[in-house]
């Protein structure tokens, strides 16, 4: 098999697991794996496609700047600036955007303050951290209808080989070295967006 099936087989079975899970409602959501650093090129989801269905047009290849590799009828997600930032910044091999309910509320609710800070939850280990006293911040953008500045503002937070961000009332953006890890980051994200306002729920009818 070669590399480019390899990454494509990868990126599909997340896309299945992903798409069991119903995070990627209304044809929203995208996703992108590495295939070769120099020059760089990766695969990235076909925009506006159902992402529940499962073909051999489901991704295409891209260059650095986001462009097709190869003539095309696919369109590359329109949101593929987004992924050209990591891939170009860090050593990331991928990276996934979803949009799920529990993501939208939480940047919403947090919205204002730029941010949303975990601690005190095994899972933050997820990330990396083990320290018992971890704490793991992901940033809060605002939605840009404009791709490029909303690429401009997340690139500021574009930092490491791993890393998430929420754009505000639209869905969350990770990243990791390699796809098992942008996976880890992504559920790992969903699971305390979803603690805390179940918490938030219980707390306030109590
Ligand atoms: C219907 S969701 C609006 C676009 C979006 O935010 C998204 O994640 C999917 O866009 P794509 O071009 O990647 O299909
Ligand atoms: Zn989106």
């Amino acid at each position: 098999m070669s590399l480019l099936e390899q990454r494509w087989e990868e990126l599909a079975d997340i896309k299945r697991v992903l798409a069991k899970r119903e995070w990627f409602p209304g044809t929203s959501g995208n996703l992108a794996i590495k295939v070769n650093s120099d020059p760089i090129s990766f695969l990235v989801t076909a925009s506006g496609k159902d992402k529940t269905k499962e073909t051999s047009e489901d991704f295409l290849l891209v260059d650095s700047t986001g462009q097709p590799v190869h003539d095309s009828q696919l369109k590359p997600s329109a949101e593929t600036l987004l992924h050209v930032e990591i891939f170009n910044k860090t050593n990331a091999g991928c990276s996934l955007h979803v949009h799920t309910v529990d993501n939208n509320v939480i940047s919403e609710l947090y919205g204002d303050q730029g941010k949303i800070t975990f601690k005190g939850q095994e899972i933050i280990k997820a990330y990396g951290l083990w320290e018992e006293d971890a704490e793991f911040t992901i940033p809060i953008i605002y939605n840009h209808a404009h791709i490029p500045t909303l690429a401009e503002d997340f690139s500021e937070f574009v930092k490491g080989d791993a890393g998430a961000v929420l754009i505000r009332n639209h869905g969350i953006t990770v990243w990791g070295r390699d796809a098992l890890e942008a996976k880890k980051f992504l559920e790992a994200s969903e699971f305390l967006f979803s603690y805390h306002l179940k918490l938030m729920a219980l707390k306030a009818v109590r």
